[in-house]
């Protein structure tokens, strides 16, 4: 498990802005959606891209619904997660308080696609955020939009207790 203070010697070099392309680093190493060594995770990979971030992403049999396409909940895990990384450009942590996913074509199993998000508005310590999931032709597969809330260091203390 990881640990919070392991978490958070990494936090200040994580909530800052980021380079134009640059590899983000994961939330932390354990994370389902980002961590390298969660063998269950899906391992995503992430760039700042302007004002938003963008990563490539396959999904794997692991993370299979119907045979050969890949389980909703399973794409509404990575695009919470590439949420997760706008995080670092606005300098605060916050946390899902609503996530909508509007799936407009089957995500299929060894298919690379193209994911984007970016922060629609802020208000106070509500951030409105959007994404969209896109195959290599361009075609539109998912869109989802979300609200985060940003929350202190001692949100995340009750899951180590
Ligand atoms: C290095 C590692 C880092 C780690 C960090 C990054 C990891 C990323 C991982 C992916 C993200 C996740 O999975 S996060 C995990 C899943 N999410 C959670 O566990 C969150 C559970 N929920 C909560 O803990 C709580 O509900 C909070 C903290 C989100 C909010 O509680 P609160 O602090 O009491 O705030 P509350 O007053 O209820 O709401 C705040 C404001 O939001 C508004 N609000 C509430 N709902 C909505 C809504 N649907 N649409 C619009 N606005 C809304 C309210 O009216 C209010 O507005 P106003 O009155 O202020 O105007």
């Amino acid at each position: 498990m990881t640990d919070l203070k392991s978490m958070l010697a990494t936090w200040a070099e994580k909530f800052r802005p980021h380079a134009e392309g640059v590899d983000l680093p994961p939330h932390h190493e354990q994370c389902l959606g980002c961590g390298p060594d969660n063998p269950h995770g899906h391992h995503l990979q992430v760039r700042r891209y302007g004002d938003g971030v963008v990563a490539e992403h396959t999904f794997d049999n692991r993370h299979v619904g119907a045979p050969g396409i890949a389980h909703g909940g399973a794409v509404a895990t990575v695009i919470d997660d590439l949420y997760g990384f706008l995080l670092y450009l606005v300098g605060a942590p916050a946390v899902t308080r609503q996530l909508t996913v509007d799936y407009r074509a089957p995500v299929m199993i060894g298919t690379p696609y193209r994911m984007e998000a970016g922060v629609t508005n802020q208000e106070g310590r509500k951030l409105f955020l959007a994404a969209s999931l896109t195959d290599r032709d361009g075609f539109l597969v998912a869109t989802s939009t979300a609200v985060f809330v940003t929350v202190g260091v001692d949100h995340f203390t009750r899951g180590t207790q």
